[in-house]
């Protein structure tokens, strides 16, 4: 299967600026959703979900078709929750129908991390909108209940190594897990809606107990009210993983620097970028002084 991006000579940076202020604005303004969290965690939560579907073997998944629109993989119990952000960005689609699904919720991600006060994410337009019959299959999105061999094959399978592995799942700095959604539950008190490495410091720091939750699922849990799933911890259990935690732990700013790669191929995964496309970095609204 072969994704080529589609340049679109009448779009510039200030068409897709427009998009970003007023996703930003939005997260702003609806501030009290999820305890007053904001929509920021699920909004990066839907951009790494609609690309987490790629398989490199076929080249099949990723974010390019936008085929989270369609049922099949809207209603795949791993997504459980993320519509609400499918209705957050609704009138944003409505607003800007000229973009594809596939770069709204990618650059949806790029915006909440960046209104996080996360890393600059760079961002190339040109996914292009595919029929439902293209929607990859459920089951392709990871599952909690695992350890250190789980992950490093599942985060082979979208191309990303050991580094860009530890890197991607310290997004988990961000929001919480919701009972009804998953099965697991917390953090409690302050769950964060700000970029840091504090999810690397946490694992390094807090007492871990492993405990068997209400709906069977195992979590670790510390007494000050913060968990991790089993695949969180298992960062910790893994002498190679366990050194890149201890990297980003103690240099905020090489985990920024990772992060920031990462995600971006994360995003792009499956997509061919003819020479001479197009690359974005958004200003934040406080760089627009808005
Ligand atoms: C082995 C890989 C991963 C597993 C098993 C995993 C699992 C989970 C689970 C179970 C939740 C809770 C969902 C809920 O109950 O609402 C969650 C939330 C979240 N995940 Fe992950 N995740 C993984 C990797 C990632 C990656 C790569 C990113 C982004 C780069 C990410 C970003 C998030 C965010 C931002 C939330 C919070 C969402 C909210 O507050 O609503 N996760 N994850
Ligand atoms: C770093 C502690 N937090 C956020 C305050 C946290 N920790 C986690 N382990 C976590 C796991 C999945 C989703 C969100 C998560 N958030």
């Amino acid at each position: 299967i072969v994704h080529i991006a589609a340049l679109n000579k009448d779009r510039k940076i200030d068409d897709y600026q427009r998009i970003y202020n007023k996703i930003a604005e939005k997260i702003r303004e609806e501030d009290e959703y999820d305890g007053y969290i904001g929509y920021g965690p699920i909004l990066v939560r839907l951009g790494w979900h609609s690309s987490g579907t790629y398989d490199k073997t076929n080249n099949s998944g990723g974010s390019y078709g936008g085929t989270y629109r369609f049922k099949l993989e809207s209603s795949d119990p791993s997504n459980n929750g993320l519509q609400n952000a499918a209705k957050f960005l609704d009138p944003i689609y409505k607003e800007f129908n000229w973009i594809s699904h596939g770069d709204l919720y990618t650059l949806g991600a790029v915006c909440a991390v960046q209104e996080a006060q996360g890393p600059k994410i760079p961002w190339r337009p040109g996914r292009v909108d595919l029929p439902e019959t293209e929607t990859p299959a459920n089951g392709r999105l990871p599952d909690a209940n695992n350890g250190a061999d789980y992950v490093r094959n599942f985060y082979a399978r979208l191309r990303m190594n050991d580094r860009e592995a530890v890197a991607l799942t310290g997004a988990h700095c961000l929001g919480r897990t919701h009972y009804k959604n998953s099965g697991f539950d917390g953090p409690w008190g302050a769950a964060s809606n700000s970029f840091t490495n504090e999810f690397f410091v946490n694992l390094l720091n807090e007492q871990w107990k492993l405990e068997k939750n209400k709906s069977g699922n195992y979590q670790y849990d510390s007494p000050k009210g913060y968990m991790m799933l089993k695949t969180d911890y298992a960062l910790i259990q893994d002498p190679s993983y366990l050194k890149i935690v201890k990297e980003f732990a103690n240099d905020e700013a090489s985990f920024f620097k990772e992060f920031a790669s990462s995600f971006q191929k994360l995003l792009e995964n499956g997509i061919d970028y003819p020479k001479g496309a197009p690359q974005y970095i958004f200003k934040t609204l406080d760089e627009q002084d808005i």
